[in-house]
């Protein structure tokens, strides 16, 4: 089913008609999925905020619009390379800001795309992001983790912004953390979208900070960052692969903190690994509050993120009421 607002009244105050939403989440990182395949949609941000809305609205930490990656800007130029990525995902933050990027949202939106019946192409979809083409799969769920469904895919490359200086000095920013006492070394990693890793000495000291205040990070990230605490745990064997654990908490650009962050689990992973140097593991798994999802170091800097989707329902929204309230 498309969307079925009335286009002509736009999607800011005065808009009219119903709206057809999912519900979906990844390891509780949670989104209201449009079907706006014919590209009808000019999606406000005052609609994201209303939807996005855990009170008013229906509820999520960002808003996934599917539409046709011919009728997006950035269309033309993935058409070119990759022709088989006929569906985009426009992801927008709870705030209403649009981001390049969401690992989560990634696989919520494969499963969607499958529900809808557009997942035609046989093992692997492509899937149109602002970051490029995301090709997923279906993998089995890892030894000891027990989600449902899990799809997998490359992100593509990451890479520190502050280059080699930063790889050998670990850090290249400062992060200040409120119910943490003083401000920490931390690295900018750039998984598509920006990110800020710390690490912090226990898991104690994790669960003491205070992510309802948004961290400040200095010096400030042009664009905004996306910060990940993050605590090692050890290593061991798991489906046959030396494996690293982290836990780890994220507060979200456009959102604040959420139960998971899939590009953020990407920084995080790519950040412990640089800081342990040569000899630790490729493959990661990274502990949330909202679960568990896999991360792996591939060649050339690139990395593939794996995990659950669930789709939970369907609803059918007044925009009239949604707006109006
Ligand atoms: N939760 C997402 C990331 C969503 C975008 C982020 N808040 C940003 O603004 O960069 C993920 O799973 O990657």
């Amino acid at each position: 089913m498309t969307a079925a607002v009335d286009v002509a009244a736009g999607t800011g105050p005065g808009a009219t008609g119903t709206l057809h939403v999912t519900k979906g989440h990844g390891t509780q990182n949670d989104f209201v999925l449009l079907d706006d395949r014919d590209g009808r949609l000019d999606l406000s941000a005052a609609l994201v905020r209303a939807l996005a809305d855990r009170r008013a609205g229906v509820g999520g930490d960002g808003v996934i619009r599917l539409v046709g990656t011919q009728h997006v800007a950035e269309g033309a130029h993935l058409l070119q390379t990759a022709p088989d990525a006929r569906w985009f995902m426009d992801y927008r933050n709870a705030d209403g800001s649009v981001a390049e990027m969401c690992g989560n949202g990634v696989r919520v939106f494969a499963l969607y795309l499958d529900r809808l019946g557009l997942w035609d192409d046989g093992d692997e979809l492509a899937v149109g992001t602002r970051a490029g083409v995301m090709r997923v799969r279906r993998v089995a769920v890892p030894q000891d983790v027990t989600d449902g469904a899990w799809f997998a895919f490359d992100i593509g490359r990451w890479h520190l912004p502050g280059g080699a200086a930063a790889q050998s000095a670990g850090f290249d920013a400062e992060v200040t953390v409120a119910g943490l006492d003083v401000a920490r070394p931390a690295l900018s990693v750039d998984v598509g979208n920006p990110h800020s890793v710390l690490a912090l000495p226990d898991t104690a000291v994790l669960d003491a900070a205070d992510l309802v205040t948004a961290p400040r990070v200095e010096p400030v990230p042009p664009y905004g960052t996306n910060v990940e605490l993050v605590v090692p745990l050890g290593e061991s064997v798991v489906d046959g692969s030396l494996t690293g654990r982290l836990r780890m908490r994220v507060h979200e650009r456009g959102v604040g903190e959420t139960r998971s962050c899939g590009t953020g689990a990407v920084a995080a992973a790519m950040a412990v690994r640089t800081w342990a140097g040569p000899g630790a593991p490729d493959v990661w798994l990274v502990d949330v509050p909202g679960g568990t999802v896999r991360v792996t170091a591939l060649a050339d800097s690139r990395a593939e993120l794996a995990g659950p989707a669930v789709l939970v329902g369907e609803m059918d929204v007044d925009v009239t009421a949604l707006l109006g309230a």
